[in-house]
């Protein structure tokens, strides 16, 4: 496996069609992707997740800009199966035929030695269903294999679309403790997904798109908002309370359940409540969850 290698998007752009029927799939989209870590592609579904990774598997040419692996497009690659391995879409596999060939024929046509279909078998836990044919297998082993074709040529870069779309809780479990392990080999992961929720335990990074624009770039906690986290307090005495917030310039309303603050760290509230010998029935942080940043940044279609 060749050390290190970064994946880079720039200024890349794809329209299809011409004329009034256009659509903009992708807009000048520039960012970059790190080796040892696992990066979360995120955005609505027709965002441009898909045109984007396709663009860059060299499956369709970009009205302008670039995307490249260490500086070299994939079609410029010299060993193409051991820069990048990618799973694009649930891989149709023929269903008459066993695991073991099928990656048989990849290795074969890509001039890997056999014994890689051993290794990558074994890799993805389905050593004792290499000799099945792929008709009987569930979802969650197909994307498994989908993964060991990915693997085959020992790839610096996973490139991986939806792969947890569909998978049981058990497949989720693995498919992160796998992920994790191969960045910590030191490869480059980028993994798609149009839920936040469905990776948020996996990757370290993000790049979130929306209307095929970069609308977020960093790791997985500069999502969280904390400069928008709320306290909520209350008070048996709740118009002494709200004296005290008041004079100590807090912005806050008024609810049955308490009162809500804005822009505040429960300790100095607690502190403001103290200091006005306000006793308090409560306090605690609403932070604002992971889940409602990103749907606040894509905007309703997130919740699709
Ligand atoms: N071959 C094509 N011809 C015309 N429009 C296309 C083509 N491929 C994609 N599009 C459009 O480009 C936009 C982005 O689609 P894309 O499939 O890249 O989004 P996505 O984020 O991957 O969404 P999904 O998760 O639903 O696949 C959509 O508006 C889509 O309709």
């Amino acid at each position: 496996m060749p050390a290190g290698v970064t994946i880079e998007f720039t200024h890349l752009t794809k329209r299809f069609g011409s004329g009034s029927g256009s659509v903009d799939a992708v807009s000048d989209l520039s960012f970059t992707v790190e080796p040892g870590q696992i990066t979360g592609f995120l955005g609505p579904n027709g965002a441009g997740k898909t045109t984007t990774l396709r663009m860059l598997l060299g499956l369709v040419a970009p009205t302008s800009g670039t995307a490249t692996f260490g500086g070299v497009s994939y079609r410029s690659l010299a060993h193409p199966l051991s820069t990048v391995g990618s799973a694009l879409e649930a891989a149709s596999f023929h269903p008459g035929r066993t695991a073991a060939d099928h990656l048989r024929v990849y290795a074969q046509a890509a001039g890997l030695p056999r014994q890689r279909v051993g290794v990558v078998l074994e890799q993805v836990g389905l050593e004792q269903y290499g000799s099945r044919r792929v008709g009987g297998y569930s979802l969650g082993m197909r994307q498994r294999l989908g993964l060991a074709s990915a693997l085959l040529g020992d790839p610096s870069v996973l490139v991986l679309d939806e792969p947890i779309n569909g998978l049981d809780p058990e497949g989720i479990r693995w498919i992160r403790l796998f992920l994790r392990q191969l960045a910590a080999e030191g490869r480059t992961i980028l993994v798609s997904s149009h839920l936040l929720s469905e990776v948020q335990q996996s990757v370290d990074e993000v790049v979130i798109i929306a209307h095929g624009t970069l609308i977020h770039r960093g790791s997985l906690a500069s999502l969280d908002m904390t400069e928008t986290r709320q306290v909520i307090v209350d008070a048996p005495d709740r118009v002494a309370l709200q004296l005290a917030l008041t004079a100590a310039g807090y912005h806050f309303s008024s609810l049955r359940g308490g009162v809500i603050v804005e822009n505040a760290d429960a300790e100095a509230v607690g502190r403001t409540a103290f200091d006005a010998g306000v006793t308090l029935s409560s306090l605690s942080q609403k932070r604002t969850g992971l889940e409602d940043s990103f749907l606040a940044l894509v905007g309703e279609e997130g919740a699709l």
